[in-house]
């Protein structure tokens, strides 16, 4: 795959099951080092007091959006599943949809169409909601992360009123922690409750436990590490 992020599939292939890929380990350097991935105290939408926070907006230069797009392009060649056009949900997966189709363009040869919708109908010119490719087929969701899933089921909603079939969801990080319902945690996370009412693979970079796992090995992050541990013994998902 040239000019694209090594899987090192015959060596890892043994331990994928255990352990991270090399390139779910790269991808979180990557993240850490941009700053997209930070250590500290965070609220999340949901209330939540969280040690970490993952801000894919500050993929925010040509460099740091190629290198991003084609982890992701890694991860979905490696996930093995098919579909005929990607679509991302407005706004951050309008960069992301194109972004990545370039990218897993590059490493395939491939044409791959992607669409994105907008949040404000367009009464004018062409009109309508939707950019880009035409919804027909497989169409693969792209986002960032999910919290409550209200993007994926929105998409979801969309792209079925087009006449196409929603069948997968890639996404950049799955925090494996429990949804909420009023309130109140669920046993399954959001992304698990996306995969059990809509019947779709849920296919992420990288995970918590991907996140933790790294931490192990990283001798001068014991305090993040015991943090990480804390809030996946109270919110993680079994
Ligand atoms: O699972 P959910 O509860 O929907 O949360 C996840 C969504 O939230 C963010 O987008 P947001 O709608 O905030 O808009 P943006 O892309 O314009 O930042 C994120 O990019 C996801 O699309
Ligand atoms: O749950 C959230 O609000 C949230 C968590 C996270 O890591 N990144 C993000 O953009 N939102």
């Amino acid at each position: 795959m040239a000019n694209s992020v090594s899987l090192g599939i015959i060596l890892e292939l043994p331990y994928r099951l255990i352990t991270m890929l090399p390139y779910q380990e790269q991808f979180i350097e990557f993240a850490l080092k941009t700053g997209v991935l930070r250590f500290g105290e965070f609220t999340l939408k949901s209330g939540r007091l969280s040690p970490y926070f993952f801000n894919t907006g500050l993929f925010n230069s040509g460099a740091t959006m190629l290198q991003f797009s084609r982890y992701f392009a890694t991860s979905i060649e490696h996930s093995d599943i098919e579909f005929d056009v990607l679509f991302g949900p407005a706004y951050k997966g309008i960069t992301l949809s194109c972004a990545v189709a370039m990218a897993l363009s590059e490493a395939s040869g491939k044409e791959i169409p992607f669409a994105f919708n907008r949040k404000e109908k367009k009464n004018h010119g062409e009109g309508g909601s939707m950019v880009g490719a035409e919804l027909t087929g497989n169409v693969a969701i792209i986002d960032d992360v999910i919290t409550a899933g209200t993007a994926i089921r929105e998409s979801y909603a969309m792209i079925t009123a087009a006449g196409a079939t929603p069948s997968a969801v890639f996404l950049a990080l799955d925090r494996q922690e429990k949804g909420q319902k009023d309130g109140v945690p669920t046993d399954t996370s959001a992304i698990q409750q996306v995969e059990a009412e809509y019947g779709m693979p849920v296919v992420a970079i990288a995970t918590l436990a991907d996140l933790i796992e790294y931490l192990k090995k990283q001798p001068d992050q014991q305090e993040n590490l015991d943090r990480m541990q804390a809030y996946r013994d109270q919110y993680g998902i079994h």
